[in-house]
């Protein structure tokens, strides 16, 4: 790999180029931002930083012998890019994307893209965190970690071992899934979370005595709301694009709120102590499996 472009160098794109400057020495990485200009402060510190080379400003220059075009902007600036992108495209060129929902990318990847989207493999890596821009960058984020992979019937296979490489390349695990399973489980087990978060603080935070409730929460608000300071505008072009499945997730959360609402009110002691027996199991399994999981990949690398 010699050229990489980045569109979008954040958190999740600043990320990659941190890890993949350790696996490719000669690398060269440009970073495109959301103008073509050199006075883009996030890309400024992004070079200063070490994690670019260079500020695109011209984009059929920066697309020029690109080996790999890296999409990690909130998902709802996908088409336009892709549009941008498209009369610059080389044919060797490969195309990958970071955004954390897949049916609609790859819609805008077929559509956009006509034939060349035997170039495009669309990606998900599945680690994060509540903050934002390339500050928050670090190159160790995707070690052990899982990547998903939903090519399209077109996609060109040497066009997925590319991408498959870079993100081994990372310290990533490689999935394949279809992009319809993709967001059917990431509604329930990322999309949801968040908008649970944001919902419970926003109730606290819009009473007038916020105040007294905030300066009293701990570490278990503290928990389940460190999402809640996550990017809005990614969180916002995430829950629209994915809004089918979370509506889903929402509706199945709203019944078994129903039903503990119901225990509560019928001061029903055994069925809150069962209920609250199979989730703490189930919870802690999860969290052992996971453990085990991440000990298996720190130790294979
Ligand atoms: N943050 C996470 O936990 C996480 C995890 C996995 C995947 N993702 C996905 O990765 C993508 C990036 O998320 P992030 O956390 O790095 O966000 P971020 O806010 O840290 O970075 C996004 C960057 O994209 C830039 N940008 C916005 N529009 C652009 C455009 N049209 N052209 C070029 N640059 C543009 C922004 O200026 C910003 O620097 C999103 O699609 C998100 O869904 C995020
Ligand atoms: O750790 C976090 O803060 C995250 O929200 C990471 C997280 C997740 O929900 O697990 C968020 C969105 C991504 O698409 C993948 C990972």
């Amino acid at each position: 790999m010699k050229k990489l472009v980045i569109f979008g160098v954040g958190l999740i794109g600043g990320s990659v180029a941190l890890a993949l400057r350790k696996a490719y020495p000669e690398l060269h990485i440009v970073g495109i931002g959301r103008a073509l200009q050199l006075h883009d402060t996030n890309l400024q510190t992004a070079q200063k930083l070490g994690v670019i080379d260079e500020i695109g400003i011209d984009l059929g220059q920066a697309l020029e012998s690109a080996t790999l075009i890296l999409i990690a902007t909130p998902v709802a600036q996908t088409p336009a890019i892709l549009q941008f992108i498209l009369p610059h495209l080389n044919k060797n060129t490969v195309i990958t994307d970071a955004g954390s929902t897949k049916a609609d990318v790859v819609d805008y990847a077929t559509s956009i893209l006509g034939e060349r989207v035997s170039q495009f493999v669309p990606a998900h890596p599945i680690a994060g965190a509540e903050k934002s821009g390339v500050t928050a960058a670090n190159a160790t984020l995707y070690f052990g970690k899982n990547v998903i992979i939903t090519p399209i019937a077109g996609t060109n296979s040497t066009a997925i071992d590319m991408v498959t490489a870079m993100w081994q390349a990372t310290g990533a695990v490689i999935n394949r899934m279809p992009p319809t399973q993709h967001d059917s489980i990431f509604a329930a087990v990322s999309h949801l979370p968040h908008l649970l978060a944001f919902a419970l603080v926003e109730e606290l935070a819009t009473r007038p005595d916020a105040q007294d409730f905030f300066k009293f929460a701990a570490s278990g608000f503290r928990d389940f709301t460190r999402i809640a300071g996550s990017s809005p505008e990614m969180w916002r072009d995430i829950s629209l694009a994915n809004s089918k499945a979370l509506l889903g997730e929402l509706a199945a959360y709203q019944t078994q709120l129903s039903l503990i609402e119901n225990l509560l009110k019928n001061n029903d002691s055994a069925g809150l102590q069962s209920l609250f027996e199979r989730a703490s199991a189930a919870r802690n399994a999860w969290a052992h499996q996971q453990a085990i999981t991440d000990k298996e990949q720190t130790d294979k690398q």
